[in-house]
C-alpha cells in the first residue's frame, strides 16, 4: 500500500491530532500536574527544551539511516511533540505555522 493510500486509510487520526496534543501541552503549561513530563520541560526552561529538540532531531537522523519504518515514525513523533513544547514555550500559535505552510503551498499551486 502506498504512503498516500495509508494516509487516506488512517484519515480519522490525521493532522487534527497535532491540534489536540498542542492543546494538552498548553494546558500543562498552565497547570502543575504531578508526573507530567511536559510540565517538567516547562519548569526546566527554554535551554532544556531546545536541547531536547536537538537530541530528538539527531535521533530522527540516526533512525532514518539504520532503523525500521516503525522506529523512524516513533522518533518523528518524539520530535513533533518536543517541537510543540518549544512552540508553547515561545508562545507560537499553531495557526501561525499552518499559515506559513499554506502560503508556501499556495505558491506551489499558483493561487
Ligand atoms: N507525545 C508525548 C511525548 N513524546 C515523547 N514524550 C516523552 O519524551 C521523553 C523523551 O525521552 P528521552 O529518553 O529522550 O528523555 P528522558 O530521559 O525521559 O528525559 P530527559 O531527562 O532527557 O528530559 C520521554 O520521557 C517520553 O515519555 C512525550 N511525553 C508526552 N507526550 C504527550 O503529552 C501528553 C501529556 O503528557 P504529560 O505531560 O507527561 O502528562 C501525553 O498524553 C502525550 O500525549
Amino acid at each position: 500500500m502506498s504512503i498516500r493510500e495509508q494516509n487516506q486509510k488512517q484519515h480519522d487520526i490525521g493532522p487534527s491530532i497535532i491540534d489536540i496534543l498542542y492543546e494538552i501541552i498548553l494546558t500543562r503549561k498552565e497547570e502543575d500536574i504531578e508526573g507530567s513530563y511536559t510540565r517538567y520541560l516547562f519548569d526546566q526552561g527554554i535551554d532544556k527544551i531546545c536541547k531536547k529538540v536537538g537530541e530528538e532531531s539527531a535521533e530522527v537522523i540516526i533512525a532514518s539511516k539504520n532503523g525500521s519504518p516503525r522506529e523512524i515514525s516513533c522518533e518523528i513523533a518524539d520530535l513533533l511533540y518536543h517541537l510543540l513544547v518549544l512552540m508553547a514555550e515561545r508562545k507560537i500559535p499553531a495557526q501561525e505555522v499552518y499559515l506559513e505552510l499554506a502560503k508556501r503551498l499556495n505558491k506551489t499551486l499558483g493561487i
